[in-house]
């Protein structure tokens, strides 16, 4: 069995980008970057106000009142051509370019206006109001780098730099596939003596979404071993990862390792020293990675966030520990002594500190509406007490 850190080390070696593809920006929300978005241009492209009122030159302003001839307009988009001369300003507005000879922008509420006169009750001191070119970036710098993932403010740098399309790493392909004979479709299981929801998939779709993957299908099979190794050639077929709940364990109709025999499975790990989660595997069919998560709803998404997020991360381009920013936050109350797999705590965290959950079951479902953080406690580690700090992460 492998401990959690050498779990991760074999996700590292094993989830090597998948390839790279140009998109337009409007598309490329979410996803990462596998080339440096480099700067076609200067921002600001040239000097510009920062608000709207007159330019001027700071050397006509007097202490007292400065009167000087408006022999211009300069908006945003269309500049004034000329340059401004002594005694004379030009009406400008919030990022129109400053004309040649203005050295300081008077914001409008500090002037009055007589005709092509503008009177400027009394010298203007602090800022000048005039944002220099290239005061964000120059043409040519490099704003976000390779790896980066892209969200609302990265787009907003890229398009600002006058970028129209990126080259990105491709999304994993996921295929889910949930094993058990007792496994119905939400809305019937009542129907059915003996049926429960099957719940695993829906968790485990919208994390892998939410870790950048593209979901390439989802079945629900029975433990039919002929049918679940058909349901695995299908799923196997054009994906890049194959996830399957349940059946990890050793029952005797646990057939998640048995169904992808027929295509060759090549265990890269088959359990993993945590609880929840103990039965945890990886392996690979010919080009197709497979993950087998527990099928215990809370075991399972435990091992969806610590290990399937991680591997995501790293078939699509990112560092696999990145899917794992660990924090630090105060116990409310005690944790008694851990045994020999390294646990992961189902909590709630409250500003600064974290209220572990007193059912901590593996089959739990409400407990994981109200988890937003695990808090982890080392293999063999003594009680901690409430108070003490303890490592969280983002569940
Ligand atoms: N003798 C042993 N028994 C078990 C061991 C062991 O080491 N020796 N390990 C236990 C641990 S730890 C876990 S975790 C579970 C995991 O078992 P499986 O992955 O084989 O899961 P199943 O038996 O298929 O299901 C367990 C449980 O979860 C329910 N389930 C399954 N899939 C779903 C789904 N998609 N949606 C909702 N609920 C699901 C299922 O009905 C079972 O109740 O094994 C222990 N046993
Ligand atoms: O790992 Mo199981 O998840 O302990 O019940």
């Amino acid at each position: 069995m492998n401990s959690f850190e050498e779990a991760l080390e074999l996700i590292s070696q094993t989830a090597l980008p998948l390839g790279t593809e140009p998109v337009a920006l409007g598309a490329a929300m979410g996803r990462v970057l596998a080339a440096p978005v480099i700067a076609r241009i200067d921002s600001p492209r040239s000097d510009v106000s920062a608000m709207d009122g007159y330019a001027v030159r700071e050397a006509d302003l007097s202490c007292g009142e400065t009167r000087l001839r408006i022999v211009g307009e300069s908006f945003a988009g269309a500049g004034w051509s000329g340059s401004v001369g002594s005694g004379q300003c030009v009406r400008i507005f919030t990022g129109a370019a400053v004309p040649p000879g203005a050295d300081r922008v008077v914001i409008q509420e500090c002037v009055s206006r007589d005709g092509d006169l503008a009177l400027i009750l009394r010298r203007p001191d602090g800022p000048r109001h005039i944002r220099r070119r290239g005061g964000d970036f120059d043409q040519g710098d490099e704003l976000l780098t390779t790896g980066r993932l892209l969200h609302n403010r990265a787009v907003v740098a890229a398009a600002g730099a006058d970028v129209a399309s990126v080259e990105v790493f491709f999304r994993p392909r996921v295929f889910i596939l949930s094993t058990g004979d007792e496994l119905a479709e939400p809305g019937i299981a009542s129907k059915t003596p003996d049926a429960i929801p099957e719940s695993v998939s829906f968790g485990v779709a919208a994390m892998a979404i939410e870790g950048g993957a593209e979901l390439a299908g989802r079945l629900r099979l029975r433990d039919e071993l002929e049918e679940m190794k058909e349901a695995a050639r299908h799923a196997l077929a054009d994906t890049d990862l194959v996830i399957v709940t349940g059946g990890a364990s050793v029952g005797e109709k646990d057939f998640a390792k048995t169904m992808f025999e027929p295509g060759g499975l090549e265990m890269i790990f088959s359990k993993v020293s945590i609880k929840p989660g103990k039965p945890v595997w990886l392996g690979r069919s010919g080009k197709t990675l497979v993950m087998g998560l527990p099928g215990n709803p809370t075991s399972a998404l435990v091992t969806a966030r610590l290990l399937m997020m991680p591997l995501l991360a790293g078939l699509g381009g990112r560092d696999p520990r990145q899917a794992l920013r660990w924090r630090r936050a105060k116990l409310t109350s005690p944790l008694p002594a851990c045994g020999e797999r390294e646990t992961f705590h189902r909590a709630r965290e409250s500003g600064e500190e974290v209220d572990v959950f007193a059912f901590q079951d593996s089959s739990a479902q409400k407990v994981l509406a109200d988890a937003d953080v695990l808090v982890r406690q080392s293999a063999n580690s003594p009680a901690i007490a409430a108070g003490e700090m303890v490592q969280i992460l983002d569940f």
